[in-house]
């Protein structure tokens, strides 16, 4: 054995008895009931990264609704009760996201520190540019970009003939999604935007390597997000280096196309006067932050709605009423926002995906030793540095909030008249935070609205050039635990999909049907690809 690693042991070695003989922490009066294990150093870490919802449910029925676990050496208080979700998300003197945030972000992605006071003020306004571009009328441009990019990359891809393609449904849907999202806030290199004959063939390889390299990195983020250093997941590292070589300024202001939001960070990240490396890792920050959800609730939201003849007809109706209304058939189809909120039963599939596939964890830290005063009056004393824990799936898992839990249900947010229903109760009381797989308060997804737009435009579109089933002999999915606290948890397996460009009637023969009168003409005309 080498004398490194006699070394390395000798050191884990004493941190282990170390930890074993270091005085445990001793609940105080006035604080949660603590979870604090019998293994040294990581506490309760083992049983909660088995299932952390079974455990935290297990925690709630032992302890109440709200409790502190030793996880990995630090203390979380996990506070359970959805009705004092308020009292925690509002970012308050007390009660920070930003530290934790950032100094996860630097971790991973390896930008700077922006918590340091070089930094912080710049990066408030860094921060800002979040909601002035993704939000308002900067939503507007996003969403006609998307819809251009969905369609020319639908169009790129679109089988000959009328055979019936067979692919993963994971790998269709993170195709289509990644290359339309990632052309929408980065632009690409002019040159390679052209469409049809004229995009060079270059660029669909080069679009294939960047999703690779994503998928690569994304891959090992549960294991960075424990604490594993990069350096030590050497693909994942080598991949998110090879993206941000993409992303260097040099090579960004060449691009074509580029969204509000990536312009004015690039400005932003210029002024702050940081290395060139260091602002490349911002933007795959950014393309993380934009896809790593995105993708798989894209991919949830068509599974369940292939999954459920009832969900799929009435989709397909919905999506035929508004794109039939949608101009010129020879020109790329236009969808208006109004037209986009119309389709309520697109909305409340996409909505019923988020709610059974979203482990995400919300976390603020604890400034200095305060009080915490929950909705029912009672107090909870936090120290100074612990972590304050809300854990959504436990509302969206609730049987009393939602009947039958585990069930995709495609119309569970729609009320009697079919449109969006916002009305859940626990305890007889309404729910104000009834879905939340986009955190909230401060720290809310700024990109929520964009989010769903994108997976409305992509559903619909997929359904008006399609005709789409899962292949026969798929099980039920499951999910990926392994990213519980992460946010959207993919499938632990992808699941054979068949489409065929549906066929439709043509613009010539439609006419002739209408002006005899006859047949029963729903107005589809044919699309120019
Ligand atoms: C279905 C898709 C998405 C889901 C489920 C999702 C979910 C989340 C969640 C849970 C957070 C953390 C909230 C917290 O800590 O309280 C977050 C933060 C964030 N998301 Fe999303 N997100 C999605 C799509 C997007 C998209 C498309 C963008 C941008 C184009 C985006 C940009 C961001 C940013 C910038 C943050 C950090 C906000 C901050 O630091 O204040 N997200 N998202």
């Amino acid at each position: 054995m080498s004398a490194f690693l006699i070394g390395i042991l000798t050191i884990l070695l004493s941190l282990f008895l170390f930890c074993l003989f270091l005085e445990p922490r001793k609940r105080r009066p006035g604080e949660p009931p603590l979870e604090a294990g019998w293994i040294p150093f990581l506490g309760v870490a083992l049983d909660y990264g088995r299932n952390p919802l079974a455990f935290l449910r297990e925690t709630q029925k032992k302890c109440g609704d709200v409790f502190t676990c030793k996880i990995a050496g630090k203390y979380f208080t996990f506070i359970t009760d959805p009705f004092s979700f308020p009292a925690v998300v509002r970012q308050g003197k007390n009660l920070d996201f930003m530290k934790f945030a950032i100094g996860f972000s630097q971790r991973v992605f390896g930008h700077a520190d922006f918590t340091a006071p070089a930094y912080t003020s710049s990066y408030r306004e860094v921060h800002s540019l979040f909601r002035q571009t993704l939000q308002g009328p900067s939503l507007t441009q996003l969403t006609e970009s998307i819809l251009g990019n969905l369609q020319a990359v639908l169009r790129q891809n679109l089988p000959k003939g009328e055979d019936w393609e067979e692919e993963g449904l994971q790998d269709f849907s993170y195709r289509i999604m990644f290359e339309a999202g990632f052309l929408t806030l980065f632009g690409q290199e002019v040159g390679m935007l052209e469409k049809g004959d004229n995009r060079p063939a270059h660029a669909d390889l080069c679009m294939h390597q960047v999703a690779n390299d994503f998928l690569v990195f994304d891959r090992a983020f549960p294991k960075l997000a424990a604490g594993l250093p990069i350096h030590l997941c050497v693909r994942a590292w080598l991949a998110r280096e090879a993206l941000a070589e993409k992303f260097h300024h040099v090579r960004l202001q060449r691009h074509q196309s580029i969204s509000a939001l990536i312009k004015r960070r690039m400005d932003a990240f210029d002024r702050m006067r940081l290395d060139e490396r260091g602002k490349a890792r911002t933007h795959v920050c950014m393309l993380w932050a934009s896809q790593a959800n995105t993708l798989p609730t894209a991919f949830w939201s068509l599974y369940y709605m292939l999954s459920s003849p009832e969900a799929l007809r009435e989709a397909r109706a919905e999506v035929d009423l508004v794109l039939e209304q949608s101009g010129d058939p020879e020109q790329p189809i236009s969808i208006s926002k109004e037209q986009l909120d119309s389709m309520v039963i697109l909305g409340s599939i996409i909505e019923e995906a988020l709610r059974l596939s979203s482990a995400s964890i919300m976390i603020r830290v604890a400034n200095e030793d305060s009080t915490i005063t929950l909705d029912s009056g009672q107090t909870a004393a936090i120290r100074k540095g612990d972590y304050i824990a809300l854990y959504p799936q436990l509302i969206h898992m609730d049987p009393e909030i939602y009947p039958n839990p585990t069930e995709f249900q495609f119309d569970r947010f729609l009320d009697n008249e079919r449109q969006r229903k916002s009305l859940f109760y626990k305890n007889g009381r309404r729910l104000k935070n009834f879905l939340v797989p986009f955190g909230s308060g401060a720290s809310e997804c700024p990109g929520r609205f964009f989010a769903v737009c994108e997976i409305k435009i992509f559903l619909a579109l997929v359904l008006w050039h399609y005709d789409l089933e899962l292949g026969h002999s798929n099980a039920p999915l499951t999910t990926d635990c392994t990213r519980a606290g992460l946010g959207i948890l993919p499938p632990t397996q992808d699941v054979l999909l068949r489409y065929r460009v549906k066929p439709r009637a043509s613009t010539s023969d439609t006419c002739k049907e209408e002006q005899q009168g006859e047949g029963d003409s729903n107005g589809t005309v044919e699309m120019t690809e």
